[in-house]
């Protein structure tokens, strides 16, 4: 008896791939999470907020460490300095500057301490496993699906210009300039994800590839989605009153 393969199915056209990655990057994205919503209407206490932070810092300063593991990955000068500029926005080119200097500041805007920060000390056990969970994706698998889990960023500067909003109407406390970290991301943001979607609907050839390209950003939505459910299940346990 012989047995007859189904043909590998066609590729997705570029446009029908653009559109399930925008619709994955929007339908799982973390400006749905509980606790974004109760965020950006004003629902949190002083100490939500500075956990928020607190643990949000865990992630941005582990940004530049995947980004770093993605150049190493890319065969061309032209697409290194791409992601070297990433890492460069984050860490800045000099002592004081660059984003992660910039999400410290907004810590000190709400009261935070720098030191406190920087030791990681208070980051919650699911927030560690979370931004671990990126890094090693983007660690081990190839440049089109780390890649592509950065796409989130398609959807993350509209929430950036939202959550500026938020913060100034309802945490009027948080000193204006402490959002200047947001500010700067909304265009870095827009920027960026139009670069990585470019790349990713040229590298992804087969169907195979679209269907690993969109798996990826989905598992970066639950990476986002993990990272939320932690910092909302500690303030569920320890009320608004609670000190990071
Ligand atoms: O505050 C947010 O909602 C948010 C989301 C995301 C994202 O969607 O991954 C990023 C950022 N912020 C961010 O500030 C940032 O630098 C960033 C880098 C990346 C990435 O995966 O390369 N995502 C994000």
């Amino acid at each position: 008896m012989t047995t007859t393969l189904a043909p590998p199915a066609k590729p997705w056209t570029r446009a029908e791939f653009e559109d399930r990655l925008r619709t994955v990057g929007q339908d799982r994205y973390h400006d749905r999470h509980p606790f974004n919503i109760r965020m950006h209407q004003g629902g949190l206490g002083p100490d939500e907020v500075r956990s928020w932070i607190t643990n949000r810092f865990h992630y941005q300063r582990h940004i530049p460490v995947k980004d770093a593991l993605i150049t190493a990955k890319l065969d061309s000068p032209r697409l290194r300095r791409t992601w070297l500029r990433r890492i460069e926005d984050h860490d800045g080119r000099h002592e004081g500057e660059g984003g992660i200097e910039r999400w410290l500041r907004l810590g000190e805007a709400a009261g935070l301490d720098r030191r406190t920060l920087l030791s990681g000390e208070s980051v919650l056990p699911g927030v560690r496993l979370a931004v671990e969970g990126y890094v090693n994706f983007c660690r081990l698998r190839p440049p089109l699906e780390a890649v592509a889990a950065s796409l989130t960023e398609l959807t993350a500067p509209d929430l950036m210009r939202l959550r500026i909003e938020a913060f100034e109407r309802h945490y009027p406390w948080i000193a204006a300039d402490g959002l200047d970290y947001f500010r700067t991301r909304v265009d870095q943001g827009r920027r960026d994800s139009t670069e990585a979607l470019d790349l990713v609907l040229r590298w992804a050839r087969t169907r195979e590839d679209q269907e690993r390209a969109v798996a990826a950003l989905s598992f970066k939505c639950d990476v986002l989605w993990a990272l939320l459910d932690a910092v909302q299940q500690h303030a569920g346990q320890h009320g608004p009153r609670e000190r990071v």
